[in-house]
């Protein structure tokens, strides 16, 4: 064990009332919305292959130009009522919000750059309206914040002079009071989403990552906080020297899931995911290849099935509008979830043998199990062989409890679900599960008689 100031301060997961709620949540919504969603990935009738938000560092918009964007900036589409009234159709129960990408571009009126909202001819704070009418629709607001910042000159990527250390100590109290101001203002938010924290000079200030953490979790009991905001004593993020996660849940699975329950290291932990294959900003052109609605379900049914959130991305457009695409893709899951949400919402990984036809869920606290079904096989039976001791007892067909599914048990407490003959809805379906565990091996039978 390595001795550390700055290391994890907990082991194993936080147990307080926030983060299980946190934990029932199983979908979310990212939205990153900024003076990048005006040029949408293109600029000079030009479309650049990097992620949209990204475009001020493909070195072919001046950076004059970029940093005057926000002069442009003037939703008269935003209309953060319709905006959560999309995410609740589409049965999220969080949402992540860019308040500062990389740019620095501020979408409240901070009192600490001219840089912000309250200087493009829109004026008004974007956040406010948007944190209420979310929350009023019942969907959890956590705030993203970069803290690299490319607008700030005394940002640094790293710390090699007096004088880098001088002005990163500067942007560091520029920092804390943006953070001050995001709390202060925005009292119902559960959360802060820290991204851009991968530079030498933030790994280089681990003893400071811990006082803003221990700072803002002071200003606001009960925040949760990933773990992309911590370095440790020696540089290490994410998991400290002795391999303990900084952070009340994991934040490195960025467009990408675990593949198993291993991976997860009995970490709490989200996924965000990108419709198109990258890219968060509004980009006009979506290049390769995009997630149909099945896949995102899939994407869903695996995070959940290995103790996970799945949180997708939107990127609005510079007028507020959302594209066509990403209002079918919350349409179709909100459809899907109208039927199949119990299991999704408030469930957990079941620790079952995995089978082919797709993922078990397990609702917390009860002995209901779930099968998120996406490949039938041509027996039109699933398999399904529960730990030793455990039956199951019932199979319902969610949605359409008409269709007889039939449950024949199997040796070791197994069963085969035989599906009606030519079966098929046309899209992943859920088999709800009752199970017990077995009274006894049936010795003790013997021994009564
Ligand atoms: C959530 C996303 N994070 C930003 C990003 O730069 N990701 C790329 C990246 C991901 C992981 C380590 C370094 C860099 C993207 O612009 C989005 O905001």
């Amino acid at each position: 064990k390595i001795e550390l100031q700055h290391g994890a301060h907990r082991t194993g997961k936080r147990t307080d009332a926030d983060m299980q709620t946190w934990r029932t949540y199983g979908l979310g919504q990212f939205i990153h919305w900024g003076a990048y969603s005006l040029l949408g990935g293109k600029y000079n009738g030009e479309y650049y292959n990097g992620a949209a938000e990204w475009i001020r560092v493909w070195n072919k918009v001046p950076n004059a130009v970029y940093d005057n964007l926000y002069k442009q900036f003037n939703p008269q589409q935003y209309n953060p009522t319709q905006w959560a009234a999309m995410a609740k159709q589409m049965g999220v129960k969080y949402l992540t919000f860019t308040t500062k990408h990389h740019d620095g571009f501020c979408l409240w009126p901070s009192k600490t750059t001219s840089y912000t909202i309250a200087g493009t001819p829109y004026k008004k704070d974007i956040i406010k309206p948007l944190v209420e009418a979310y929350t009023k629709a019942g969907i959890d607001v956590y705030l993203y914040f970069s803290v690299m910042d490319w607008s700030h000159p005394d940002w640094r990527y790293d710390l090699k002079t007096r004088e880098d250390t001088i002005a990163f100590d500067r942007f560091k109290k520029f920092t804390k009071d943006q953070l001050t101001e995001l709390l202060t203002l925005y009292p119902e938010t559960k959360g802060l989403w820290f991204d851009g924290t991968w530079d030498n000079s933030w790994k280089k200030s681990g003893a400071f990552t811990d006082s803003l953490e221990q700072y803002l979790k002071a200003l606001r009991p009960g925040l949760i906080i990933g773990s992309r905001l911590r370095a440790d004593d020696l540089g290490n993020r994410h998991n400290d020297a002795n391999g303990l996660l900084m952070g009340d849940y994991e934040q490195g699975w960025e467009r990408k899931i675990p593949k198993t329950y291993a991976d997860v290291h009995g970490n709490d932990w989200d996924c965000v995911m990108t419709i198109p294959e990258n890219g968060w900003g509004y980009q006009e052109k979506w290049l390769g290849h995009w997630k149909t609605s099945n896949e995102l379900i899939e994407m869903l049914a695996q995070c959940v099935s290995l103790g996970g959130n799945l949180v997708v991305n939107f990127g609005p457009k510079g007028d507020g509008s959302f594209r066509p695409e990403e209002m079918t893709a919350a349409k179709d899951i909100g459809a899907w979830m109208k039927i199949n949400s119990n299991a999704i919402y408030n469930c957990e990984y079941a620790g079952w043998e995995k089978q082919d036809w797709g993922y078990y869920t397990k609702r917390t606290g009860e002995n209901k199990y779930y099968m998120i079904v996406f490949n039938v096989p041509v027996s039109g039976s699933l398999k399904v062989q529960p730990p030793r001791n455990w039956t199951v007892t019932k199979a319902t067909l969610l949605g359409d409890a008409t269709k007889n599914i039939s449950l024949e048990k199997i040796d070791y407490g197994g069963s085969f679900i035989h599906l009606p003959k030519g079966f098929s809805t046309g899209k992943p379906f859920v088999i709800e599960l009752e199970t017990q565990k077995a009274t006894g091996t049936g010795n003790e039978q013997k021994a009564k008689t």
